[in-house]
C-alpha cells in the first residue's frame, strides 16, 4: 500500500556545489530518512553550481523535517527555501469565476449589463420560475457551513473552513458541472444561519450543508428543508451515509453476510454517525450499537444531547452498555465517524469473523489499516491514498447533479437509497473483492450512474418538476441503463 500517495510533499530549492557534493549523495540522503524524489528540475547552472528544485513526498511531516534538516548541514548545499506543494495549491484560493461570453464592445455591455438586462430581470419579476432559465439558479449550489465540524478537526470557525468548501466546490464543477459557491458563515447562532441561509436561497438551486456539527444540525436542516422550495442536503450525514450503504452492499457480498444478520458498532453518534445509523436501521440491521465518548448509548440512561435519547429508543437492542472495547466483542462490522486512532488491533481481533471495518474518520481514520490488514475482512477509510475509499465525495455531485436537472423540490429517502444503489452498482460482481469494494471518485461511471437512477426516484416519488427529455420520452438507453443496475 503506498502510503506517501496524496501524503506530505515538498519542494527543496537547493544550490549545490557541483565539486562537493554529487546529487547521488543527495538522492541517499533522501531516501534513507524515508522520502521519495518524485521530480528534478534544474533552475540554474554555473560552471561548478547548480540550482534545482527537488520535490520530495514522504508519508510523514516528521520525515520531510529530517530531509530539510539534513540539507542544511551537508557540504556543498545550501537550502535557499522548502514549499509544500499543499500549501501552493491554495494560494489564492483554489477556484475563480469566470463569465460564460466575453463582453467586447458596447453592444455586449448593453445586453448583459444595462440597459437591456432590465428586460430580463422583468420577466423573472412577472414569473419567478424564468429564474431557472434566466439566471445561475438552475445549475448552482451554495456549500455552507459555520465552521463548527470542519472534518475532524472540530470547531475551527468560518475562516478555516473555506478550504474545505472551496474543495467541495471544486469537486461539484470537475464531477459532475454544477456550479457551487462556497460561503462560510460567521455565526454558530441556529436561528441566524437559518435566517441567513433563506436570504441567500434565491440565487442557488440547491444548498449543500457542510461540516456544521450536530446536533445544530438537524434543526437547521429540517427547518430550512420545510422553509425552502429547493433541496436542501447536509452533506456529512445523507453523503456520507449514501455512500457508506453503497460500500456495505458490497462488503457484505465479499464477506458473504447478511444485512439482517449482522452485529454493527457505529462510534461516533454526532451528524454522520447518526445517519449512517439510520440507512443501515433502514436497510435492515436489527444489531445495532451506537458509541461516543462515554462509551455504548443505552436507553436506560438519561443524555443531556436529546438526539441521543431518540438515538437510543431505536438502538441497541440487547441494551449492552460500556465502552467501545467492551461492545465490539463479536461484531461483524465497525462504523467509525467519531476521531483519529480511537480504535486497537485487539478491539478488532475481538470481532466476529471476517470483520468489516469502515474508519471514516477524516483526515485520521480510527486505526491505520496498515495495522489490521491481516485480521480484518474488509476495510475502507474516508481518505484517498488507501483503497475503498467510502467518502461523500462519491455522492454530493451526482446526487445534485441529479437534483437540479430534474428541479427536484427536495432529495428524499427513496432518492438517497437510488443513489447507493447506483454507486455500489458501479463495482461489477467479476471485479469485486476486498480491495475494491467502491469505485473511484474519478470514474465517470458514479456520477451517470446516480443521475439516472436519483432522478427516475425523484419522478417516481413526485417530486421532480420537470421531467428531463430522456425521461420524457422513455428513453431505450436510460432504461436500459437502470435495468443493468436493478
Ligand atoms: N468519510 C466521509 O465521507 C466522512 C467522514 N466524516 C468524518 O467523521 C467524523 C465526524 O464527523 P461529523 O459527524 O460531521 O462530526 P460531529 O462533530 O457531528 O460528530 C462527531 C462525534 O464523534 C464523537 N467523538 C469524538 N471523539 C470521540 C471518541 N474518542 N470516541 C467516541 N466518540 C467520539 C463526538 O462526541 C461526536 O458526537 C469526522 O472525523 C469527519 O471528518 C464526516 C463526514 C463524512
Ligand atoms: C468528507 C467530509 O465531508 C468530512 O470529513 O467532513
Ligand atoms: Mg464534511
Amino acid at each position: 500500500m503506498n502510503t506517501k500517495m496524496g501524503g506530505k510533499s515538498i519542494i527543496l530549492r537547493l544550490e549545490l556545489q557541483t565539486e562537493q557534493i554529487h546529487f547521488g549523495q543527495l538522492i541517499t540522503v533522501i531516501t534513507e530518512n524515508g522520502g521519495d524524489v518524485i521530480a528534478i528540475d534544474v533552475i540554474q547552472t554555473g560552471s561548478n553550481w547548480t540550482v534545482r528544485d527537488i520535490t520530495v513526498a514522504a508519508s510523514e511531516q516528521s520525515q520531510l523535517e529530517a530531509i530539510t534538516a539534513r540539507m542544511k548541514e551537508l557540504e556543498g548545499v545550501r537550502l535557499i527555501h522548502v514549499s509544500d506543494r499543499t500549501f501552493l495549491l491554495h494560494l489564492g484560493g483554489k477556484i475563480e469565476m469566470k463569465p460564460k461570453s466575453p463582453i467586447q464592445n458596447r453592444d455586449d455591455l448593453s445586453r448583459v449589463y444595462t440597459p437591456d438586462v432590465a428586460r430580463v430581470c422583468l420577466a423573472i419579476h412577472e414569473k419567478q420560475e424564468n429564474a431557472y432559465n434566466l439566471t445561475i439558479k438552475r445549475n448552482t449550489v451554495a456549500v455552507i457551513s459555520d465552521g463548527t465540524a470542519v472534518l475532524g478537526l472540530g470547531n475551527i470557525g468560518p475562516y478555516a473552513a473555506m478550504p474545505v468548501m472551496e474543495g467541495k466546490a471544486m469537486l461539484f464543477k470537475q464531477l459532475a458541472d454544477v456550479d457551487a459557491f462556497p460561503i462560510c458563515l460567521n455565526t454558530q447562532d441556529t436561528d441566524e444561519i437559518v435566517a441567513t441561509i433563506k436570504n441567500l436561497a434565491p440565487g442557488f438551486g440547491g444548498i449543500n450543508l457542510e461540516d456544521i456539527a450536530a446536533p445544530r444540525c438537524f434543526e437547521i436542516e429540517d427547518r430550512l428543508r420545510k422553509e425552502l422550495d429547493i433541496p436542501v442536503f447536509h452533506d456529512d450525514q445523507h453523503g456520507t451515509a449514501v455512500v457508506l450503504y453503497a460500500g456495505l452492499i458490497n462488503a457484505l457480498k465479499v464477506v458473504g453476510k447478511r444485512i439482517d444478520e449482522v452485529k454493527v458498532v457505529v462510534c461516533g453518534i454526532g451528524a454522520a454517525g447518526i445517519a449512517c445509523s439510520n440507512i443501515l436501521l433502514a436497510a435492515g440491521v436489527k444489531e445495532l450499537i451506537g458509541v461516543d465518548r462515554s462509551g455504548a448509548l443505552v436507553r436506560t440512561e438519561e443524555y443531556s444531547n436529546t438526539t441521543w435519547n431518540e438515538y437510543a429508543q431505536r438502538t441497541n437492542p440487547h441494551l449492552r452498555s460500556g465502552s467501545l472495547h467492551d461492545v465490539i466483542e463479536g461484531a461483524d462490522i465497525f462504523i467509525g465517524l467519531s476521531a483519529g486512532g480511537i480504535l486497537k488491533r485487539a478491539d478488532v481481533q475481538r470481532m466476529a469473523a471476517d470483520p468489516i471495518v469502515f474508519v471514516m474518520a477524516n483526515p485520521t481514520p480510527e486505526i491505520q489499516p496498515d495495522e489490521i490488514e491481516d485480521i480484518a475482512g474488509v476495510i475502507a477509510t474516508g481518505r484517498s491514498d488507501f483503497p475503498n475509499q467510502i467518502n461523500n465525495v462519491l455522492c454530493f455531485p451526482g446526487i445534485f447533479r441529479a437534483a437540479l436537472d430534474c428541479r427536484a423540490a427536495t432529495i428524499n429517502e427513496e432518492m438517497k437509497l437510488a443513489a447507493s444503489a447506483a454507486i455500489a452498482s458501479v463495482v461489477s460482481q467479476q471485479e469485486l473483492n476486498k480491495l475494491y469494494i467502491i469505485p473511484s471518485v474519478f470514474n465517470q461511471e458514479v456520477v451517470r450512474r446516480i443521475r439516472t437512477s436519483v432522478i427516475q426516484a425523484a419522478i417516481q416519488t413526485g417530486v421532480a418538476r420537470r421531467t428531463p427529455r430522456e425521461f420524457l420520452q422513455g428513453d431505450a438507453s436510460a432504461q436500459a441503463e437502470l435495468q443493468e443496475q436493478a
